[in-house]
Formats: structure tokens, C-alpha cells, sequence
């Protein structure tokens, strides 16, 4: 069977990955850009000793997505940099907001003390959801913010979902579906008439639910068991995230699958007996092809035969995110932790940022990431600005919030254009009916990548891994 590949990103390479696993040759990757890697991209300063990321940073040993990432890395023995539960980048997550710096709770101690920016203890959100009953019909969606607001007041859904709203997606709580982070929370509302009762009573049955998915029946990967065993709160890679795209063609490549970079699919035509892809010099068949792009990006490709479906895949929104990076000599930083957010009801230019020199070691450099935009980038950011007025308004605020005054020594600006697709209220059903819209035309074409299943790392390979083994065997 010839199968072949629509993106060099890191599902698209993880896609190749598990094809080559259960198809074996032939398999091209087709990438459009000159390397690959997607949104992954680390900028090594050789002459200095720091890495600035402009795209993802960390990932979390975390479930069945965080245990089948880590049976990768262990495939490919890439050397790996943890962050125990018990560093300070783990325990010290901030928010800026009514005008200070405030720290989130990191124990169960922090429930009961009245700590800005709330006005009231934590635990009396528990006893707003305790107090209150579902209101939902089953099975029925809403946003995140609505979900949080009804359960647990308009404080925790203003200053703690809002800004980790912001933290994973770059996006408005008030549009996200509650499916994205809270399914597991909202389904035990909708059946136990409440979030605390639900959790309680399904807590014994864990262990079950992480069976259920049956990747792992057998043995967990062992670098899973040691990220439970050292209690791993996340890590990175030596060198930099981009070690792992970068691993992973080399591996695929020895293993004689062709990654083509600089060769952009431009249409696809499905046929009697597969599919044709349109590409740089060529009409290409295949017999099945695994497209892990966009889904802006997909849906042009679709259009002229299926414009349906090209429809339903532009339904998916994305946002653009504008990140910059920024370094000083020696440790400016006041406050140890990974970073702060600034919830969007304080209406600030910037989302947050992140100190990445207090999760990695950067040689006695302060390394920072300022990301500003996502949902509310043509708001701030629409007059299409200079880098050089990017820049400044980044460092006003990080001179704002962390009393850092001198001029960074390094800096970068990146606009990263619909880089994060948003999950908004019905995305779930969105992607069950692109997914029928497949079967029912028995399409020879599976989707994969941040547009479905998930946006983080974890997400995006395992999304590669279960549609690769849901293709039907010829
Ligand atoms: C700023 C930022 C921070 C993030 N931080 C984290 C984090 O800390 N932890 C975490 O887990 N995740 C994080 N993420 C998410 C993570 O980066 C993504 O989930 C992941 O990189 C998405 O990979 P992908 O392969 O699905 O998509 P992409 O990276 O978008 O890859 C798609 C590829 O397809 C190519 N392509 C497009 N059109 C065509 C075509 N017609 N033909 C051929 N090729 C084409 C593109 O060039 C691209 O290389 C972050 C994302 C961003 C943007
Ligand atoms: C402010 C913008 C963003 C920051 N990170 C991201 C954006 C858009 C992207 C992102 N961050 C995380 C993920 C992966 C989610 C997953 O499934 O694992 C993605 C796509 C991890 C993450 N970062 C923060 C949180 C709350 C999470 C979720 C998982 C976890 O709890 O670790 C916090 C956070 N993100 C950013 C900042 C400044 C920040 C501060 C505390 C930047």
C-alpha cells in the first residue's frame, strides 16, 4: 500500500512515524515550507549561551497522550531535561492582575486564605458547585466560561479559567467549548448534578478509564515510569524542542522514507483507485493519504471536488499569535516560576509571559517570552505595527510587571499567523461530522494535527497514532 503524508510538522512526522510502523514503505512526507517542525522552533545562539522558543516549550508526562509521547522519545533516545513537581517553575504559576503580581495557589492550603486576585477563599467556589445543581440538558455543549461561571462563580471563571484559557489556546473562554479542557468535568456534572460529587464518586474508577483507551495494556513505555516514579511535572529537550522533528526525520529517514521539503500539495483529486496530489513538479497517486494540516490550509485542497467539506473545515477558526523573546545579562528576576498570565478582564496588550531561564538553565541569562495577541490580536495588533513597536510595547510591560527597566541585550519578534486553531462551542461535533463526511464518501483520507483532536504536543501525536490505526487495511 502507498501512503503519504500532508505536513512536516510534528504530527505529520509522527503520522510517517506510525505508517512506516504499520504500512512499512512506500511513504513520502510532503512538507511545505524548506524544514520541518510546524510551529516547533528552536533559535539556538551559538555565540551565547541560551535558546530562545518561538513556538511550544514544554510538554507534560501526563495520561495516556503524555505516556505514548514519552514511548517516542524513548524510540528515539532523545535526551530529555524534567522539571520535578517540586522545581519552583513548577509550583509558581502568577497572574497580573488589579494592578500586582499575585501568586496561584500550588496546595490544597491555598483553598482557604483570601489571596488577590480573589475576594473570597477558594474553597467557597466548591461550595457554590456543591450548592448548585446541573443545568444542562445531557450531552449539550457551552463555552468554558459559562461552565465555570455556573459552577463555581464569576470570580474563578474571570481570574482562573480565563487566563489558562489564554495560557493553552490564546482564546476568549466566553467562545471556547468546555469539551476542550472540561469534558471529563462537564460529563460528571451532567450525570452526578455537580463537579466536586461527580469527581468523588468516579475517583475509584481511574485506573479503569486510563486502561479503556488500550494503548498501554501490556507495559507502560519506562520512561513514562520514571517521569510517575521522579514526578515529572513537565520537560523539555537538550538542545531545544526542535530536537525532536529534527530527530524524527533523521529517523524516518534512515528507515528510507522520503521527506520532501519546499514541495506544497496544492490539490487533491480522489479517484476509482486512491487519491492524485497536486505537487511541485507532479501528479502524484497514492492509496491513501494522511493529511495533517491546518484545516484552513486543507480545506482549499478539497474544494473543487467536495466543497462541503472544504466548508466545514473553514469552521474551524484560528488565531494569530504574536511572540517575542527576550534576553538580559545575569537574573533580573524578583520572582522564580514559570510565568504569569494576565486574565483578559484586565484588557492588556499582553497574554502573558513566560521565564524560561527559571525553567532551563540559560547559563546565568535572563530568557523571557512575551506572547500578546491570539483572540484579541486585530484589537491590539491589526494596524499592523513595526517589530520595533512590538518590541517596546513588550517591554513596557515587562518593566510594568517585573520591574525589569534595562534594554534586553537580545531580542526577537515572531508574528505567527492562524497558528493555534480555537475550539469553539460545537467543535467536537464539528470534527465527528468532518470525520462521517469521510467514511460516508469512503474517502482514502485521515486528519489528523492541532485542528482535531487537541492542540498540545501529547495531543498531536497521539491524534497521528489513532488515525494511522484506524486506516483500513487493503
Ligand atoms: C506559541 C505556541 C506555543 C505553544 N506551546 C506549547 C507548549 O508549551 N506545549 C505543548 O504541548 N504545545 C504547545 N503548542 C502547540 C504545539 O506547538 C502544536 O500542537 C504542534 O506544534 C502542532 O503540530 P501540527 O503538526 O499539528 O501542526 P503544524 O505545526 O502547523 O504543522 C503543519 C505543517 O504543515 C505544513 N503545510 C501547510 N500547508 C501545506 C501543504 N499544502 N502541503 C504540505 N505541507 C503543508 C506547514 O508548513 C507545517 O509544517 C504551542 C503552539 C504555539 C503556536
Ligand atoms: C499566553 C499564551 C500561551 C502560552 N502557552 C501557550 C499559549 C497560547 C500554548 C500552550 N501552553 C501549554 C500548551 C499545551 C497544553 C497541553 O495540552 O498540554 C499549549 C498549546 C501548556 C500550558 N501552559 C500554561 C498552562 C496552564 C498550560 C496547560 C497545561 C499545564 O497546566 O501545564 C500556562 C502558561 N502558558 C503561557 C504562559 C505565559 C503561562 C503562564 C503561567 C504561554
Amino acid at each position: 500500500m502507498t501512503t503519504a503524508v500532508l505536513g512536516g510538522g510534528l504530527s505529520g512526522l509522527s503520522a510517517g512515524y506510525y505508517l512506516l510502523r504499520r504500512f512499512g514503505n512506500p511513504l513520502t512526507i510532503y512538507e511545505a515550507s524548506p524544514r520541518v517542525g510546524g510551529w516547533i522552533r528552536t533559535e539556538a545562539r551559538k555565540d551565547r549561551d541560551f535558546i530562545f522558543e518561538t513556538g511550544p516549550r514544554t510538554i507534560r508526562p501526563v495520561g495516556v497522550p503524555g505516556a505514548n509521547t514519552l514511548e517516542l522519545m524513548e524510540e528515539l533516545q532523545l535526551p530529555l531535561k524534567p522539571i520535578p513537581k517540586s522545581h519552583v517553575a513548577a509550583r509558581n504559576r502568577m497572574l497580573y492582575a488589579k494592578g500586582q503580581l499575585c501568586m496561584l495557589p500550588n496546595s490544597p492550603r491555598g483553598l482557604f486564605g483570601v489571596k488577590p486576585p480573589f475576594t473570597q477563599p477558594l474553597y467557597k467556589a466548591l461550595l457554590h458547585d456543591l450548592a448548585t445543581g446541573s443545568t444542562l440538558a445531557k450531552n449539550e455543549d457551552e463555552s468554558i466560561y459559562s461552565f465555570a461561571e455556573r459552577r463555581f462563580g464569576k470570580e474563578i471563571a474571570d481570574y482562573a479559567i480565563s487566563p489558562m484559557i489564554c495560557g493553552i489556546c490564546a482564546g476568549d473562554a466566553k467562545e471556547i467549548s468546555v469539551r476542550f479542557l472540561m469534558d471529563g468535568l462537564f460529563e460528571k456534572e451532567q450525570k452526578y448534578g455537580g463537579v466536586l460529587k461527580g469527581t468523588l464518586y468516579a475517583r475509584f474508577k481511574e485506573n479503569v478509564d486510563e486502561k479503556k483507551e488500550g494503548l498501554f495494556d501490556q507495559d507502560q513505555p519506562k520512561l513514562y515510569a520514571q517521569a510517575l516514579q521522579e514526578k515529572w511535572a513537565m520537560y523539555s529537550i537538550e538542545g531545544g524542542l526542535e530536537t525532536l522533528p529534527c530527530a524524527m526525520r533523521k529517523y524516518l529517514g534512515q528507515r528510507d522514507v522520503n521527506v520532501q521539503l519546499s514541495n506544497q500539495c496544492k490539490n487533491l483529486t480522489f479517484t476509482k483507485s486512491g487519491v492524485r496530489m497536486s505537487l511541485r513538479n507532479a501528479d502524484v497517486p497514492v492509496d491513501h493519504v494522511v493529511s495533517s494540516l491546518p484545516a484552513h490550509k486543507l480545506a482549499p485542497l478539497v474544494k473543487q471536488q467536495h466543497p462541503s467539506l472544504c466548508e466545514q473545515l473553514l469552521e474551524i477558526p484560528y488565531v494569530d499569535v504574536v511572540v517575542v523573546n527576550i534576553q538580559y545579562d545575569g537574573n533580573l528576576l524578583k520572582q522564580d516560576g514559570f510565568g504569569l498570565l494576565v486574565p483578559p478582564i484586565e484588557k492588556l496588550p499582553i497574554l502573558g509571559v513566560i521565564f524560561d531561564s527559571c525553567c532551563f538553565d540559560m547559563n546565568g541569562n535572563t530568557v523571557l517570552t512575551v506572547m500578546m495577541g491570539g483572540h484579541w490580536f486585530d484589537q491590539w495588533f491589526g494596524h499592523q505595527p513595526s517589530q520595533k513597536e512590538i518590541l517596546d510595547t513588550a517591554t513596557k510591560y515587562v518593566g510594568q510587571i517585573l520591574d525589569i527597566q534595562e534594554e534586553p541585550k537580545f531580542s526577537r519578534v515572531h508574528m505567527l499567523h492562524k497558528c493555534i486553531p480555537q475550539y469553539t462551542v460545537g467543535h467536537k461535533r464539528r470534527v465527528e461530522s468532518i470525520r462521517k463526511y469521510l467514511r460516508d464518501y469512503k474517502l482514502p483520507l485521515s486528519l489528523c494535527g492541532a485542528a482535531y483532536d487537541g492542540v498540545g504536543i501529547n495531543d498531536v501525536i497521539l491524534s497521528a497514532r489513532r488515525q494511522v490505526d484506524a486506516i483500513p487495511r487493503f
